[in-house]
C-alpha cells in the first residue's frame, strides 16, 4: 500500500548544542536529513514526502533537495514552535489515505519497517515502530526516586508511526482545541481512544538528540559499511 510521510525538521537542535539545525550534520559527508529523505526516496511505497522545516533554513533544504536529487518532495512546509504544530502543518498537506510521520533526526530507519507500519495502520488504523526497554526506569522527584516502574511492559517508542490521514488530523485539531501537547503523534490518537498497535523495531533507530549521539551514529554507519 503506498503511502506519503511527513517529516518534522524544524526544530532548534539545542540539546545538540551544535550552534545549527542538527539536520545539517554531516554523517559521512552527508547531512542527517539527507540520510533520512533518501531511505523514502528509495521506497517504492512512498508517493510524497512533506518535508517541514524551519522558514528560515527553507533555502538550505531547497538546495540539499536539488544536490542530492530527493525528487518525491511535495513541499518544504513551515514548522511551528512545538514538534506537534509542526507535524500537523506538515499533515495539512497531505493526501494519501495512510501517512507516516518521522523524524528528520532519525536516519537509520530501515525500510522494511515501512512496510509493516503501513500494513498494520492500513487494518488496524494506527501504529509505530518501539523497542522493549532494557533499563530500570524510575519515576524521580527532585533527585529522589518515588516508584520504579515495573520494566516488562515498558517500550521506548520511536518514529516512524503510521496513521489513516482523517484520524491523525482529527486527532492533532482535537488535541489543538483542547491545549494538549504530545511528545509523540500515537499519543494524540491514544486520547481519542484508538488502539496504536506496536511494531518491534531497531535499537539503531536513534534519535540524534544530544552530542553522544554521534558516536553511536558514527558506530551505526561503520556496521552497516561492514553488512554491504
Ligand atoms: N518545533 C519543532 C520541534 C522539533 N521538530 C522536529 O521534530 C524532530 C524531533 O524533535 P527533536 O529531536 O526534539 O528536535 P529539536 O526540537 O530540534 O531538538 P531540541 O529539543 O534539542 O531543540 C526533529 O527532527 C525536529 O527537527 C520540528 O519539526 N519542529
Ligand atoms: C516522537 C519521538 O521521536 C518518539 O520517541 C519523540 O517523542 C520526540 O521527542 P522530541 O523531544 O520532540 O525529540
Amino acid at each position: 500500500m503506498k503511502y506519503e510521510v511527513v517529516i518534522p525538521a524544524a526544530g532548534q537542535g539545542k540539546r545538540m548544542n551544535a550552534g545549527k539545525n542538527k539536520q545539517f550534520i554531516e554523517l559521512d559527508g552527508i547531512p542527517v536529513i539527507v540520510h533520512t529523505l533518501k531511505v523514502f526516496e528509495y521506497d517504492p511505497q512512498c508517493t510524497g514526502i512533506l518535508l517541514v522545516v524551519n522558514p528560515n533554513e527553507r533555502d538550505i533544504f531547497a538546495a540539499m533537495a536539488d544536490q542530492y536529487e530527493i525528487s518525491k518532495i511535495k513541499g518544504l512546509i513551515s514548522g511551528g514552535s512545538e514538534r506537534q504544530h509542526s507535524v500537523y502543518n506538515g499533515l495539512k498537506a497531505a493526501s494519501s489515505e495512510i501517512v507516516l510521520v518521522h523524524d528528520g533526526a532519525r536516519p537509520f530507519i530501515k525500510k522494511n519497517m515501512m512496510t509493516k507500519l503501513v500494513k498494520a495502520a492500513s487494518e488496524d488504523g494506527a501504529a509505530t515502530v518501539a523497542v522493549p526497554v532494557k533499563d530500570t526506569i524510575k519515576r524521580v522527584l527532585n533527585s529522589e526516586v518515588i516508584e520504579t516502574v515495573e520494566r516488562s511492559s515498558l517500550w521506548a517508542v520511536q518514529t516512524p508511526q503510521a496513521f489513516r490521514l482523517s484520524d491523525i488530523l482529527t486527532a492533532h485539531e482535537e488535541a489543538l482545541q483542547s491545549g494538549f501537547l504530545g511528545t509523540d503523534d500515537a499519543s494524540l490518537i491514544e486520547r481519542s481512544g484508538r488502539k496504536v498497535q506496536v511494531i518491534e523495531g531497531d535499537y539503531t533507530n536513534i534519535k540524534l538528540t544530544t552530542p553522544d549521539d554521534l558516536l553511536l551514529a558514527k558506530a551505526i554507519l561503520e556496521s552497516e559499511r561492514g553488512e554491504t
